[in-house]
């Protein structure tokens, strides 16, 4: 199960993100927003965050306007490693590297097409389990 949340800046994008996944036959709840009008990413992002940290979703993916407001408050919450990509290397990176457990980005950074890759790319890249890695996730946790 994958957690959605984006905030209006984000929203657009998160439409395409919600018709790749039901293409993908992929499950997901979707934590708002819910339409282009105003709101505070925080609400959103803080969704997502427990949904993942308390083990209700696997994996979470968060957009805002430029990915930053988002994953900066997902990081508050123990347990969220949230990293924003704008390219598909870095999210291979952080699955294999970092484990990340959600993903954001910028709706009005990041095109759909290479957002959509993105998606792709984080959700089908396994963790590395290496051991370097297993010791420096240990570290940010401590
Ligand atoms: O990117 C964001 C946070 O990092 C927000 O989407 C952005 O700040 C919203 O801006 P506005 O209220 O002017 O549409």
């Amino acid at each position: 199960m994958i957690a959605l949340g984006c905030d209006h800046g984000g929203y657009g994008l998160m439409q395409d993100v919600i018709k790749h996944l039901e293409e993908r036959g992929m499950e997901y709840k979707n934590y708002g927003c819910y339409s282009e009008e105003s709101v505070d990413y925080p609400v959103y992002a803080k969704k997502v965050a427990h949904a993942v940290a308390d083990g209700e979703c696997e994996r979470g993916i968060l957009i805002c306007g430029t990915g930053i407001g988002i994953s900066i408050t997902a990081n508050k919450v123990p347990g969220i490693r949230a990293a924003l990509c704008g390219d598909c290397f870095s999210a291979q990176a952080t699955r294999e590297h970092n484990d990340a457990n959600i993903l954001a980005m910028g709706a009005r950074v990041t095109g759909p097409g290479l957002a959509l890759k993105i998606v792709d790319t984080f959700l089908d890249t396994p963790f590395s389990n290496d051991e370097r890695h297993i010791r420096r996730i240990k570290m940010i946790e401590e």
